[in-house]
């Protein structure tokens, strides 16, 4: 049992109760400790975590698929990425950012765009329970505040068919691809604002969505404020920036987090205008890539089990979240 000699300060949000407690302290295995140079804090581990915890390796599956413009077929497919990650013993599947929809011309995922009790949603949610397994969908058209915006909402659904958490992508891909196309996604895009981790069978989720990996401050956030065990990137990566970028990108963020990252990728010819660069990737937090499914291989499952024990040996011998110096506690004397 871990032991704490400090005064312990918990400060009320929606994870922490507010107590001033004399050490020392003694904490069940049902909580999670994270200390910064002044407060240290104290979270109640729900009990998905905790049986994760116990049985210590939980089988996942990332998707790899080709979306086109049509809900019926996109979702076909889900179904049978479905069925594979549960006939190969996974509690959780991943699908790529847009895999219920990749519009063929600008303007058409509006047009689509549902909110989360939409029929579309529905659809999804009943998957997950008919087939008891949790679903990241990686990326969903979300009905935005007017009739030209969506959301682009990363959602968890449990394996009872319950909306777990949802993550509105918060960095819009605006670029001009270098030998491709120009993007701008903000012009039908609200972006959001919130940083979201929630618990679940296989360790406390990360959500973030494609573009956000080249922001590594949010992951830093979501390790460090957040307590995220496994982050999910879920993507549709463009050719050329993927061949570039991908991997790198992502492995960087397993060793610099300590944490499980989980890729699901949209691959090959999505329409006319558009290929996506398909490379599932589970990367384990030394930064090793545990599970793959190459480009080549348009759609499948990559799988690996992700070992609680390897991130609590990994933060052990290499202790970063104690180390880090935090932006806050900088001097700037650059003028
Ligand atoms: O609009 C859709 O249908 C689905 N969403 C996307 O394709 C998004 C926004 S256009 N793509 C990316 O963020 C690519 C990022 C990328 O390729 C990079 O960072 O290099």
């Amino acid at each position: 049992m871990p032991i704490c000699s400090n005064w312990l300060h918990l400060t009320p949000n929606k994870f922490y109760t507010h107590a001033l407690i004399r050490p020392p302290i003694t904490f069940t295995h049902r909580h999670v400790i994270t200390t910064t140079r002044s407060r240290c804090f104290a979270r109640a581990v729900t009990s998905e975590s905790v049986m994760a915890a116990a049985s210590n390796s939980v089988r996942v599956a990332a998707a790899q698929m080709t979306s086109v413009n049509d809900l019926a077929v996109n979702f076909a497919t889900c179904s049978s990425l479905v069925k594979e990650a549960v006939s190969a013993g996974a509690k959780l599947l991943c699908l790529p950012e847009a895999f219920s929809y990749v519009g063929a011309r600008d303007g058409d995922s509006v047009k689509i765009a549902e909110p989360l009790n939409g029929p579309i949603m529905q659809r999804y949610c009943s998957l997950a329970r008919e087939s008891s397994i949790w679903l990241s969908l990686g990326g969903f058209q979300e009905k935005g505040s007017d009739d030209e915006h969506l959301h682009n909402t990363h959602v968890v659904i449990d394996d009872t068919g319950n909306i777990r958490s949802t993550y509105r992508k918060i960095h819009l891909f605006d670029v001009d691809v270098p030998g491709g196309r120009v993007y701008k996604e903000s012009s039908f895009t609200e972006a959001g604002k919130d940083i979201v981790a929630v618990d679940s069978p296989i360790g406390r989720l990360g959500l973030t969505v494609c573009y956000d990996l080249r922001f590594p401050e949010i992951y830093q956030q979501l390790r460090f404020q957040h307590d995220a065990q496994v982050l999910l990137v879920p993507s549709a990566f463009t050719k050329v920036t993927g061949e570039a970028h991908w991997e790198i990108l992502l492995r960087a963020r397993a060793i610099e987090t300590q944490c499980y990252v989980i890729a699901a990728t949209q691959a090959g010819k999505n329409n006319d205008k558009r290929e996506s660069y398909g490379d599932s990737l589970i990367i384990d937090p030394w930064g090793t890539v545990v599970g793959r499914l190459p480009d080549r291989l348009s759609t499948g499952i990559a799988v690996a089990d992700i070992d609680l024990s390897l991130i609590d040996s990994v933060r052990a011998k290499m202790p970063i979240a104690k180390q880090r110096k935090p932006i806050e506690f900088w001097k700037s004397t650059s003028l």
